[in-house]
């Protein structure tokens, strides 16, 4: 059973810190837990860990440059204190990273990045060469052009740190923030809430956990650490969620001490294409589905054929990823379609025999084919 005496053993260590942490209530950069910061991750990176660093704070800290006090509303206002502070974050992390001898990139990413198959693998190609020439790669979402809509895809940081962790095939993916780990609610607001040390499955009582966002800086509070928490463990990624102004935080979650929430990772993750088509891809449409059809797919493994389709939505294509409906209006699963989706409608609820005749061509029988498809039931993000 994986527990905390396998984190040493984690190669490849995924880092994530939040708004909440690197800036004060001003807004302001934090540079004495900036600092504190970039000394553990040197030190990792020089006990021989490959450390990726998956930072918030850009619109924070442009927020400080410029002097507001509140967080902006309007959406290019945001944008436009994200691209003051994020060259502000970077100056900073160059030349404390730099202190220690060490090389960092900036690397800028957006939903898009990981919805296109080929800008997936491309941004992994990236990073791959980058850890191999012992450079510590600096990711944050591209604010400046990642619109809202998108934005919401994405979520946030929590996030894109999950998804980059399976891009790059992590071992383990810690989450600093502004408080100790998962409580059984949130503590800020029920005294009453109990800290949890480990997960071994996200249930729904475990999701039931994360309240709300947290700070006016921060954005998603527990629940997108637990979105995060679901692709990670699916991915094979053990996550810790910890409190990153603790002194040796990252040290002591690396040596197996009880620090902060573990989720322990799946022993049985989803392959590659399989976690791609999970987490990374978008849906361009929606296939509905009959409660037989539901239990083939879930259960059996099987492929999606005509006869247990009852409706398809959107306009895509042959080739297209599609999410699949159960009756009760949950996508149980997603993957690549074979047909489009006015062929879809055409043949939905036929034998497969009748296909020739309704669509004057012999096509295949499987309008979503097993080897491109991936239950979603259990991992359902948002
Ligand atoms: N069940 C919970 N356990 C712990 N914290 C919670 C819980 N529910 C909500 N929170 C809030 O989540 C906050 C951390 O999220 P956030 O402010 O978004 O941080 P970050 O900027 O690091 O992403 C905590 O400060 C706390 O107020
Ligand atoms: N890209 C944004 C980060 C938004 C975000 O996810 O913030 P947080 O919840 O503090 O991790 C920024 O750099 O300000």
């Amino acid at each position: 059973m994986f527990g905390r005496q396998d984190l040493p053993k984690a190669r490849r260590v995924i880092v994530k810190v939040g708004t909440s942490i690197l800036t004060h209530g001003t807004g302001k950069l934090n540079l004495e837990q900036m600092e504190k910061l970039v000394r553990q991750l040197a030190d990792l990176s020089n006990r021989g860990h490959q450390v990726i660093l998956v930072t918030s704070g850009a619109v924070g800290a442009g927020m400080g440059r410029l002097g507001l006090e509140k967080r902006p509303k309007s959406v290019p206002e945001k944008q436009a204190c994200a691209a003051v502070g994020q060259g502000i974050l970077m100056h900073m992390y160059e030349k404390l990273f730099a202190e220690y001898g060490l090389v960092v990139a900036q690397v800028l990413l957006t939903r898009d990045d990981f919805a296109f198959r080929e800008r997936y693998i491309n941004a992994g190609n990236t990073l791959e060469a980058l850890l191999r020439m012992n450079v510590i790669p600096i990711i944050n979402e591209n604010d400046t052009v990642a619109i809202d809509e998108i934005r919401l895809r994405f979520g946030d940081n929590d996030t894109l740190s999950a998804l980059v962790a399976g891009l790059v095939r992590g071992d383990l993916l810690i989450l600093l923030t502004d408080i100790d780990g998962l409580y059984s609610a949130n503590p800020r607001v029920d005294p009453t809430a109990v800290f949890i040390p480990e997960v071994a499955e996200i249930t729904p009582e475990i999701e039931a956990m994360a309240a709300g966002a947290g700070t006016n800086l921060g954005t998603g509070g527990m629940a997108t650490k637990l979105q995060a928490a679901k692709i990670a463990v699916e991915s094979g990624v053990a996550m810790v969620i910890a409190r990153g102004s603790r002194p040796n935080a990252l040290r002591e979650i690396m040596n197996g001490a009880e620090v902060g929430t573990l989720f322990v990772p799946n022993e049985t993750p989803l392959p590659g294409y399989k976690r791609w088509l999970a987490f990374g891809s978008a849906s361009s449409g929606r296939i509905h589905i009959d409660a037989g059809a539901a239990e083939a797919i879930v259960s059996g493994g099987k492929s999606l054929l005509p006869c247990g389709i009852t409706g398809a939505e959107g306009e895509f294509q042959s080739g297209d990823m599609v999410s699949i409906i159960s009756p009760d209006g949950l996508e149980v699963a997603r993957g690549v379609t074979q047909y489009s989706a006015d062929q879809v409608r055409r043949i939905m609820g036929k034998q497969c025999q009748d296909i020739e005749a309704v669509l004057g061509v012999k096509g295949v029988d499987e309008v979503v084919h097993r080897d491109n498809l991936t239950v979603m039931v259990s991992r359902h993000i948002g």
